[in-house]
């Protein structure tokens, strides 16, 4: 892909208040998550996220995201919530992925097997995803942790456009960008004074950035 010129998407992800929505949109994020994976300390109900989902600018997205939900929540939520984009971190199949009529995002676990394979092998697997998400967590295990992997194991040659995540701070996130040139970033922890609370300066600091990492000229 042709870098010149290139802007780096910005997913914030895990909110609980409107006014960090509003705020995430004014400074410039592409996407706001809302989590919906049981057992997250940024798990919110689907009212709460209707709130939140008002509070969104025009022209930003909202994502839903999921760990091995079942049917019927995925189902109520995409009815209350309207997300544009879907993001599925558990062990769900292409065609459950699929079967919501929303475009989705596979978040592939970097500390499992997948991560392993050949590219091609993501594809097949997941045909109908819209991209990959690459985070830091292990098959089974939650997102959101706030560690980093090893760039260098992302699968050379990934043909759908894929979002790093996985423990990216404002200190690191320049750093990420070169190493790995994703179409966007992802994330919850460093822009956060608690779990879910998210607070102005580390998100406008991760924001100035990317924005750096944009300008910068590759060799
Ligand atoms: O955020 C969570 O609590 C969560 C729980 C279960 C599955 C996924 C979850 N978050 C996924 C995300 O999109 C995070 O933004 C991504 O993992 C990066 O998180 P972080 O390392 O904290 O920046």
């Amino acid at each position: 892909m042709n870098r010149i010129l290139f802007r780096t998407r910005i997913k914030f992800c895990g909110f609980t208040r409107p006014g960090d929505v509003r705020l995430a949109c004014e400074l410039g994020a592409d996407a706001i998550g809302f989590v919906f994976a049981r057992n997250s300390p940024r798990r919110i109900e689907p009212e709460e996220a209707r709130a939140m989902r008002q509070a969104l600018a025009p022209l930003v997205d909202a994502v839903a995201l999921f760990m091995d939900n079942p049917v019927d929540e995925v189902r109520e939520v995409v009815r209350q919530i309207r997300p544009s984009l879907l993001q599925f971190h558990g062990d769900e199949d292409d065609a459950f992925c699929r079967g919501f009529g929303v475009p989705y995002l596979k978040a592939i676990p970097m500390g499992g097997e997948l991560a392993q394979q050949h590219p091609a092998a993501l594809h097949t697997r997941y045909p109908g995803a819209a991209g990959f998400l690459f985070d830091s967590h292990s098959a089974g295990g939650a997102g959101g942790s706030g560690k980093t992997f090893d760039w260098g194991r992302i699968p050379a040659g990934v043909q759908k456009p894929y979002v790093l995540a996985g423990g990216l701070t404002a200190d690191n996130v320049f750093d990420a960008i070169i190493a790995t040139l994703p179409w966007a970033v992802d994330v919850s922890t460093s822009i956060e004074s608690a779990p879910g609370l998210k607070d102005g300066d580390k998100m406008r600091r991760f924001v100035e950035e990317v924005r750096r990492a944009d300008c910068h000229v590759l060799d």
